[in-house]
């Protein structure tokens, strides 16, 4: 059995009502709930943390790897094209990690096609809505089995 952990950044505490034609009217919690139901499914375990500060997610990262996660999902939502330290938590715990977006940054505005995390990731799925994070967990789960 794998643990999973599954990072949410800044704002994506208020999905549902936060601008519901870009990032759908998914809550929070219904994706995670989804994710978990999934993951349990494969006899996997999975974890989820969502903050809007950016230390918070650092710390979080950082204590991953001791606490036995063997994969990283991330949305770092606006860190994305922001975040160094955060970027650089995730190579320093050296975890293999999935990049999700809901929107499609490289359709938005020009500030939100560069990624931080991009050329670290094992791969980046976006612009599915909430069917980001299913997509993402179900690679994710596929190369844990391989
Ligand atoms: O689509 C998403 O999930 C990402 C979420 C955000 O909050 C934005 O700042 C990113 O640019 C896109």
């Amino acid at each position: 059995m794998a643990k999973l952990l599954v990072l949410h950044g800044p704002n994506l505490n208020l999905l549902g009502t936060r601008e519901p034609e870009v990032y759908g009217r998914t809550t929070l919690a219904d994706i995670d709930a989804g994710l978990v139901e999934q993951a349990r499914q494969a006899g996997h375990e999975l974890e989820s943390f969502q903050s809007n500060g950016e230390h918070e997610l650092v710390n979080r990262v950082q204590a991953a790897r001791a606490d036995g996660t063997g994969f990283v999902l991330i949305n770092p939502a606006a860190f994305t094209h922001t975040s160094v330290a955060l970027r650089d938590a995730l190579a320093a715990v050296a975890l293999p990690f999935i990049e999700i977006h809901l929107s499609n940054p490289h359709s938005r505005e020009p500030f939100r096609h560069h990624s931080y995390f991009s050329d670290l990731a094992v791969g980046v799925v976006c612009g599915f809505g909430a069917d980001s994070y299913r997509y993402a967990l179900d690679a994710a789960l596929t190369r844990l089995s391989a």
